[in-house]
């Protein structure tokens, strides 16, 4: 269902988010937004770290993400759950999406948000993976195979032929079943998964440490996903410590995300600069 007429607004389904949006149409939509938030005050963009109210008693989570763009004149927020122990058939990650009128604050559409979430992040990691590789890369692997396993086989294809697609999930039924539908190869050792990967995404809900710097290749770019709560962790301090550490928001980074957190990477470090507008400073300076 698209939309429903004799409503004042309009419901977009997950379907039609589909239908409408395609991913490399999304991935230069995220790389102009990026930039934008990059910018700062002159990117015109107001979008405050979200609220996560902890729903304890359940282990879940809702985060509030209200945003305005002054360049698209665009004005909405995001209501996401997120439930890390899943139930069987309910997704662990559920959405929508509020659209208003920035002239009068009206309502204009509700849409489906689990869409646009697998979509939306699978594109910023690819935006982030064409900023920082070097060089063409040859190997992608996949740590975790949920639904953001699948988006972003599909988002960082769109940039690059890698000649190796690897998938590796703790339930290696799970990760076959990913690997088929993104037609990768499974691997059933996590070592041997990250062997050589000039790319690794990292999209569990692990709440320990699982990628191990020694496992790594020297310049992989890992792409850390997961892990976006201060109690969470992906990628372990050796990783942490050793790399260039570039975030999209260091307020955000420094409020939500466990590994930057727990290995005390910080972001004001200039000698380690974390967020996409620093970098951009960095390379430029090293350009000189
Ligand atoms: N940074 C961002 O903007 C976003 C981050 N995320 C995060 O990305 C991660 C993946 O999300 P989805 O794919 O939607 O979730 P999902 O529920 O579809 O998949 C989660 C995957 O993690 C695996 N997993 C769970 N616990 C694990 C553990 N201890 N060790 C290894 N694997 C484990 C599961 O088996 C499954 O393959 C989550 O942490 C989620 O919160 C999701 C959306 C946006
Ligand atoms: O940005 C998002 O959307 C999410 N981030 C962290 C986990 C829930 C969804």
């Amino acid at each position: 269902m698209a939309s429903n007429c004799s409503l004042p607004f309009v419901y977009i389904s997950g379907e039609e988010v589909r239908r409408l949006v395609g991913m490399a149409e999304l991935i230069e939509e995220m790389a102009r937004g990026l930039r934008w938030v990059s910018e700062r005050d002159e990117g015109g963009v107001v979008q405050p770290v979200r609220t996560v109210v902890r729903v304890d008693k359940y282990c879940g989570n809702l985060g509030l993400m209200p945003a305005y763009s002054s360049k698209s004149d665009s004005l909405g927020a995001k209501l996401v759950t997120f439930y890390p122990h899943q139930i069987e058939g309910v997704p662990s990650h559920q959405a929508i999406v509020i659209v208003l009128d920035p002239r009068t604050g009206t309502l204009q559409a509700i849409v489906d948000g689990v869409e646009i979430t697998n979509m939306r992040t699978a594109a910023a990691s690819a935006c982030a993976a064409r900023a920082l590789l070097q060089q063409a890369p040859r190997v992608l692997c996949i740590v975790g195979s949920g639904v953001q396993a699948r988006s972003h086989a599909e988002a960082l294809r769109i940039h690059h032929s890698f000649s190796e697609v690897r998938i590796w999930g703790r339930s290696a039924a799970s990760a076959q079943r990913c690997a088929d539908e993104v037609r990768a190869k499974v691997s059933l050792s996590l070592p041997d998964a990250l062997r050589d990967a000039d790319v690794v995404v990292a999209v569990t809900l692990a709440t320990e440490p699982l990628i191990r710097g020694e496992w790594l290749k020297t310049g992989a770019v890992v792409i850390s996903v997961g892990a976006c709560h201060s109690d969470w962790r992906e990628l372990d301090d050796d990783v942490m410590l050793n790399s260039l550490v570039t975030v999209d928001s260091c307020d955000a980074a420094m409020k939500e995300s466990g590994d930057i957190i727990q290995s005390g990477v910080s972001p004001s470090n200039s000698q380690r600069p974390n967020c996409v507008s620093c970098r951009q400073r960095y390379l430029q300076k090293l350009e000189k």
